[in-house]
Formats: C-alpha cells, structure tokens, sequence
C-alpha cells in the first residue's frame, strides 16, 4: 500500500499541476508494490501511468484547434494566430515586466487558481495610437500560444444599434467556451458618448452590460481594451480591470533601438543614429516604422544597395512634417 508520505506528494504535486512530479511518486508507489510482491498491482499502476503520460503528451502537442467565429459572431470578431513574442517589441523596462508578468500568471494558471487566486486578465491598455497597443495585444497571444480575437466596437455598435448588449453576451460566450486573447479595439466608443450624440439611452445601457458582463466573467481567457482616449472613459469602467498600462511614445534610445532592428537586414551607410533619434522624439513606433519602410523603398528605387543617413533623415523629417498639433502622426 502507498505510504502517507506518498499520498501526500501525490496530491500535492497534482494541485500544484506538477506533472512531472505527479508520474515520479506515481511510478514510485508502482516499484514499491512490486518490491512487496504486488507484481500484477503494480503492472496495472505503470499501464495506468503510461496511459496518462500518452494522454498529457497529446495535449501538450496538440495545436490550439482553430476557432472561427461563424454567423453573427462573425461579423464582429475577427481571429488571427500571432507568432509575435515580446522580444519582438522595444519595450522600456517597466512596461515589460509589467507584461511578463502577465505572461507568467497565464502560464501558472492551474496553479494559481488552485490556490484560490485568479491570474490578471483584465487590462487597460491607454496611450496614443502608434504606440503598440495592438502588437501587445498579439504578443500576449503568440506569447501563450492562444488565438488573438479582435472585437471591433465601433462597427458594432454603429451596425447593430439596439441589439449590442445581445450581441456583447455573445462575445463574452465566445470568451468561456474558447480560450483566447480578445481585444476590444477602440474601447472609448463604448465607454464615451462620443458618435452617439443621438442615443444616449443606448450607449448607457451598452457600458451597463459590458461592466455587468465583464464582471460576471471568470474564464481563463484575456480580455484586453484599448483606447487611445482614457479620458472619454466612464471612471466606472477602470475598476473592472486589474491592470491599467500605459504606452508612450518611445524615448532616445527606444527610437534607436527601434531603427536598428528594422535595419538590420538591410546595408546602412554612416548612419549617425543620435542625432536622428533626437530628431525623430515626438514620432511613434508606427511612424518610425513607416519612416524606416519609406527609407528603403527610396533606396530600392534609386537602384542603391545601402540606406544611407540622408535617406533616414529625410524620411523622418517627412513624418514629423505631418505630425498635427503635436502628438504622433498616425
Ligand atoms: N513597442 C514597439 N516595438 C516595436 N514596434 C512597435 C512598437 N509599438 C508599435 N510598433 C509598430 O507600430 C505598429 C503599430 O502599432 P500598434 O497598432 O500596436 O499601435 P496602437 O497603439 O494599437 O495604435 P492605435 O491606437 O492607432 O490602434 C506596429 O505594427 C509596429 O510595427
């Protein structure tokens, strides 16, 4: 018979999901019995064990099966399956442990809910646009190896004026029956009055729904807003999240780390990267993108092997020529 010591790492390794740990003591208990003569209990023990491992193996292997939403779900979520990690981003060090430590109560979810706690699943993301709201979002995703649903708010509630709170209820089924990232895109056309001077009543009762819904939710999946106007938010709204993260434009060194990584495939030519990160501060990760993009493409046109200082520059100059009022272009 197993010892108490035995029963007790037993269960203990099963709550902790330790199922390394679980097999070890398992197959552990087996060899005992079969030291004390119990040879046909303990050959059942290991066919049992082999059969769980098999078991544990398959789902460990196993891709997420694809979900699509079909029929009304359809045309207000979309689905992609990110292969982004966070090393992906130029992140400053606060923001990414903020969202490692996302990624690590995710990944420690049994555990963590066998303990009685709950992983954080409900974030905030506020910041100007161009600044990654959205690439944090997939990089979750493709950080957990689960699907990235985006919600589109706008388009619902403008398309489906009257119905939305029925067709919220869907998006927050989808979220218990399939595990997954869902971002909730331009979150201020629900929590504003914004585009709505007309019906007042209706967004109210679309923020009631939401906070009652995202309250009530308690699948294992994230649920994600983002806004680049945290200001049009009703302040009822940021108690329901467990995190509120805030994404700036990027600094110096962010924008010259930005502009290497993007380079790096291509031939630079005495590209002096101080000054053109100084010159480039007040632009976003989106817009330096697409002057780096802008870069090669004149030196692909040009029929020029290297990027060369003017060519960044120049491209640079030109998104900062279309900045409005100050904030980013995009
Ligand atoms: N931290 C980052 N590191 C590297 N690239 C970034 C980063 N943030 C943004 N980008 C680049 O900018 C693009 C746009 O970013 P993203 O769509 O995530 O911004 P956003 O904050 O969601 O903007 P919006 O509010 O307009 O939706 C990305 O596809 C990526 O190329």
């Amino acid at each position: 018979m197993p010892t108490a010591d035995q029963i007790k790492a037993l269960l203990s390794s099963h709550a902790e999901g330790d199922e390394a740990q679980f097999f070890a003591v398992a197959m552990q208990i087996a060899a005992a019995e079969a030291r004390v003569g119990h040879g046909k209990f303990a050959e059942e023990l290991r066919a049992l064990i082999d059969k769980a491992k098999n078991r544990v193996a398959i789902e460990a292997a196993s891709p997420i099966p694809l979900a699509k939403p079909r029929g009304e779900l359809a045309d207000i979520l979309s689905v992609s399956y990110p292969k982004t990690n966070l090393s992906d981003m130029v992140l400053g060090k606060p923001l990414e442990r903020r969202l490692s430590r996302v990624i690590r109560e995710h990944k420690a979810v049994r555990h963590i809910r066998s303990n009685g706690l709950s992983p954080r699943r409900k974030l905030l993301l506020v910041g100007k646009p161009g600044t990654g709201k959205t690439l944090t979002a997939s990089a979750l995703a493709g950080e957990l190896g689960l699907p990235l649903f985006v919600v589109r708010l706008d388009g619902l509630i403008t398309k489906f004026m009257g119905e939305t709170s029925a067709k919220l209820r869907l998006i927050f089924d989808s979220l218990k029956q399939t595990r997954g990232v869902y971002l909730f895109d331009e979150f201020d056309s629900i929590g504003s009055e914004r585009g709505l001077a007309n019906d007042v009543g209706e967004i109210r009762r679309v923020v009631n729904s939401f906070l009652q819904m995202v309250e009530q939710d308690h699948s294992d999946s994230l649920i994600i807003a983002a806004t680049n106007h945290i200001g049009l938010l009703d302040r009822a709204l940021f108690r329901r999240f467990d995190d509120i993260i805030e994404f700036d434009l990027p600094d110096e060194d962010q924008i010259k780390l930005l502009l290497q990584t993007k380079l790096s495939g291509f031939k630079v030519l005495k590209i002096r990267w101080a000054t053109i990160a100084q010159s480039a501060l007040g632009l976003s990760y989106a817009d330096i993108v697409r002057a780096v993009e802008d870069s090669i493409k004149t030196a692909l046109i040009e029929d020029r092997e290297a990027i060369s200082h003017v060519d960044l520059a120049t491209c640079i100059d030109e998104r900062k020529a279309t900045l409005v009022g100050g904030g980013a272009a995009t």
